[in-house]
């Protein structure tokens, strides 16, 4: 069954929504004040208090330090998403998983991370992550059958994820803008609810 990865979560009131959609992962942005969706640490577990254990917590951060990692898995979180850079400090001092992100021009990096034991999945996302812009799908790497699993990312919603299920066969699809509001920020219940229903029947 193709997992469901929900990103962007700001508050309490949009965990129930995903928690109610029975999503697999949902996403926090940390430490990237750049983003809309950034949040802090105590946002964040007050978010997590609305999110049974079955659905993973990931803790989404661009090029983290070795401070941030210790932040995040005191925290409460299951796995760490990293964009950008993967310092050799910070891979150093995880010891949760890893999904390793990448954004269009790094995707060859992948085969780096194949034998990286924290590493325990990719993320292929467009050039900006949290955009809602797609990307060339080809340009994402010939996976190993037998390897780790990927996301794909970058301008999904409940519109083209039927479509992009049927051409990429991802182990998961992960979302942000295509299920937010269109005039106000946040998330809107009722595409979360339309994109889990797509992606469960597709
Ligand atoms: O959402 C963000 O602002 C963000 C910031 C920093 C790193 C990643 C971010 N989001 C990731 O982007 C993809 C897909 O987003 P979208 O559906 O195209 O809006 C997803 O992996 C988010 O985790």
């Amino acid at each position: 069954m193709t997992k469901i990865k929900i990103c962007g979560l700001t508050t309490p009131q949009e965990a129930g929504w995903v928690s109610k959609a029975q999503a697999d992962y949902v996403g926090m942005v940390l430490f990237f004040p750049k983003s809309k969706r950034n949040i802090t640490i105590d946002q964040a577990k007050e978010i997590m208090k609305y999110l049974p254990p079955q659905i993973r917590k990931v803790a989404v951060v661009v090029s983290p330090s070795a401070l941030q990692i210790k932040e995040i898995q005191e925290n409460g979180f299951d796995i760490v998403q990293i964009h950008g850079q993967v310092l050799p400090e910070a891979l150093e001092t995880l010891q949760i998983p890893f999904f390793r992100a990448f954004n269009v021009d790094n995707m060859q990096e992948w085969e780096r991370y194949e034998a990286e034991p924290k590493c325990i999945g990719y993320v292929f996302d467009a050039v900006k992550p949290g955009s809602g812009e797609t990307f060339d799908w080809s340009s994402i790497p010939n996976l190993p059958e037998d390897g780790k699993p990927y996301l794909l990312a970058g301008g999904l919603n409940p519109a083209n994820v039927g479509n992009a299920i049927e051409a990429m066969h991802p182990d998961g699809v992960d979302v942000s803008s295509g299920v937010e509001r269109d005039l106000e920020p946040g998330k809107d219940p009722e595409k979360i609810e339309a994109f889990v229903k797509i992606v469960r029947k597709a």
